[in-house]
């Protein structure tokens, strides 16, 4: 198979998708690697460690996706790359359809075919390929918000694990899944007094098990919402309902309940936010302000750590790429159902009912393109 790898043009955006060792591993297998020149740059890689492995260096973005069946990337497509996507290609990357309808129409009238890591799933429910960016992201809402918290850059002006003779801050993390774990190791390793709210009990009986004790659970539902809100210095928002959009648990007349200079990181942004007033911002201008409360919503915050991030995620994505690349996307996915729940439009059609349901769209059940 002939795969192109472009270089990410959303801003701040260095991570690559294929490392040099995955395109080894694709050329040793007979596939022909396109790299945009630069691609692997901010992460680390140069066009010389590519081509030593086998790959052909492209100069331009129309080259890659003008020559490539499969296209792997890391986030979804922006208006620019639109025009350049092809009939048939395959599309493997990030998209996030459900918190955007401008991008799930356009790959719609492309008539590409797009496999969102997000939504690739194992039979155990997890989602191989999110997991390891909500494990960065997850972290990284703590040093975000940690930092926000400062009051130079608009925060209230606290220490996230406070001093001798002085209370911690108090952190409330909504969801217990990968990016709410991941969150409350780092706030309780620092010593603020966290709380996990989650709807699944089987969730919170594990977190309970594993955390520190200054790490406490609670039922998410809107009565304990909006009580816990009034206290909480730092507030991250890590919600998932795979492949649709994130529920508002923290509306906007609820912000003014909170104390001035508190932080909100709405890690879901990126499937909507699951804090109304939370709109997609990038690591240029990552912040706002609305009623006092010091908004962070950067949709690609592992961007921000391309060293760490591009490791990670090849290291999930690589075994998916080469099934991709060995069959083509309808037998890899007839062999490995894992892939089916990743296939979101096809053709034209949106094969992903919660992306459909998303925009009140019509739903067409991905088997019809499965079956022989
Ligand atoms: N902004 C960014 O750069 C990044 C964003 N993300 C996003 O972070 C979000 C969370 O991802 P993961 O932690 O991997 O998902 P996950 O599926 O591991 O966890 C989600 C958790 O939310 C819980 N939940 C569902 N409804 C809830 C409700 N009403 N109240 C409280 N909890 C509820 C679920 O029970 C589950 O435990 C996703 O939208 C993901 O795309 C992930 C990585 C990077
Ligand atoms: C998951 C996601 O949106 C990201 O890593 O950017
Ligand atoms: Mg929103």
């Amino acid at each position: 198979m002939i795969i192109g790898v472009p270089k990410e043009i959303k801003n701040n955006e260095n991570r690559v998708a294929l490392t040099p060792a995955g395109a080894k591993e694709l050329v040793k297998r007979g596939h022909t690697v396109y790299v945009q020149h630069n691609a692997g740059e901010g992460s680390g890689f140069t066009d010389a460690h590519y081509t030593l492995a086998g790959a052909l260096v492209l100069a331009s973005i129309e080259e890659v996706y003008g020559v490539a069946e499969m296209i792997i990337k890391v986030k979804e497509p922006i208006e620019p790359e639109y025009k350049l996507i092809k009939e048939g290609q395959l599309l493997f990357t990030y998209f996030h359809f459900a918190s955007y309808e401008p991008l799930t129409k356009a790959m719609i009238a492309s008539k590409a075919v797009c496999l969102a890591y997000e939504t690739v799933e194992k039979t155990d429910r997890s989602l191989p390929l999110l997991v390891p960016m909500s494990e960065v992201a997850g972290r990284m809402a703590i040093q975000k918000g940690a930092n926000y918290l400062e009051k130079p850059l608009g925060g209230r002006g606290i220490l996230l694990g406070g001093v001798p003779g002085v209370l911690p801050a108090k952190v409330l993390i909504l969801g217990g899944g990968i990016v709410g774990t991941q969150a409350a190791w780092m706030a309780a390793g620092l010593g603020a007094d966290v709380t996990i709210m989650d709807v699944s009990l089987q969730r919170m009986r594990y977190l309970a098990d594993v955390m520190p004790a200054n790490v406490k659970t609670m039922m998410s539902n809107e009565y304990n919402i909006r009580e816990m809100i009034k206290d909480a210095d730092l507030i991250v928002g890590a919600v998932l309902i795979p492949g649709a959009k994130a529920p508002h648990l923290i509306t906007q007349d609820m912000l003014k309940d909170m104390k001035q200079g508190a932080v909100v990181v709405d890690v879901a942004v990126d499937q909507g936010g699951c804090i109304e007033t939370c709109k997609p911002t990038t690591h240029e201008n990552p912040t706002y302000v609305i009623e006092g409360v010091v908004h962070y919503c950067v949709a690609n915050m592992p961007g921000a750590v391309p060293y760490t991030s591009t490791l990670a995620l090849t290291n999930a994505t690589l075994p998916y790429a080469i099934q991709l690349a060995d069959k083509g996307w309808k037998k890899a996915a007839q062999e490995n159902p894992e892939l089916i729940p990743g296939l979101n439009i096809i053709n034209g059609d949106i094969v992903f009912e919660g992306v459909a349901q998303a925009f009140n769209a019509p739903y067409v059940p991905v088997n019809k393109y499965l079956e022989d």
